[in-house]
């Protein structure tokens, strides 16, 4: 099977479904964030403090290019979208599995996270207007799942269900 890529908001559980998921159907997973950590042996935090956005979307598509596409679930950060090279990437390579979540929702969920640079300062603003800006982007996916009001389980469960469709 071709890789799955989990997509969504900052928020919206992509890390989270991804790892529970993986385990269910006894796959690998990469975080693109978590692989980009360690590759470069800092958090994302400390590389937008020091290097800028800019640098850090350079090795998100670097990196993005070395992951598996075959068998594996990756989870990407919640701007590879934003660059339309990634968005043709994963969905030749793979198929694209956007996990919708309402900002309402996001801000509930990320309110005491420190670990979102984009978010600093008026966080609840903040999430509102990235997430309208790149709303249609994550909708170029080829699935979708509302994960509002479900859990984990019930939204890897659904994917689940849906991947049957797929193949
Ligand atoms: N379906 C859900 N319902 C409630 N909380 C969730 C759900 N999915 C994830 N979370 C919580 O939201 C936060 C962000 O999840 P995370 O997996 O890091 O999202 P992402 O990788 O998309 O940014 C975590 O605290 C996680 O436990
Ligand atoms: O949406 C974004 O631009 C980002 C999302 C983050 O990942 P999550 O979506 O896992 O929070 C991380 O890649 C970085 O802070 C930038
Ligand atoms: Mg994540």
């Amino acid at each position: 099977m071709k890789s799955l890529f989990l997509t969504g908001f900052m928020g919206s559980g992509k890390t989270t479904i991804g790892k529970q998921l993986a385990e269910k159907l006894s796959l690998p997973v990469i975080d693109t964030d978590e692989f980009i950590e360690n590759q470069l042996n800092k958090t994302i935090r400390e590389i937008f403090e020091t290097e800028g956005e800019k640098k850090f979307r350079e090795y998100e598509k670097h990196f993005l290019k070395l992951v598996p596409t075959e068998n594996t679930i990756v989870t990407t950060g919640g701007g590879i979208i934003l660059a339309e090279e990634n968005r043709a990437w994963m969905r030749e390579k793979g198929y694209v599995i956007y996990l919708h979540c309402e900002p309402d929702e996001i801000i509930r969920r990320l309110k005491d996270d420190q670990t979102r640079p984009l978010l600093d300062g008026d966080k609840e603003n903040n999430i509102r207007t990235i997430f309208s800006q790149r709303l249609p982007l994550y909708n170029e996916a080829d699935l979708k799942i509302d994960t509002m009001n479900k859990n984990p389980d019930e939204i890897v469960e659904e994917i689940e269900q849906l991947i049957k469709t797929l193949e």
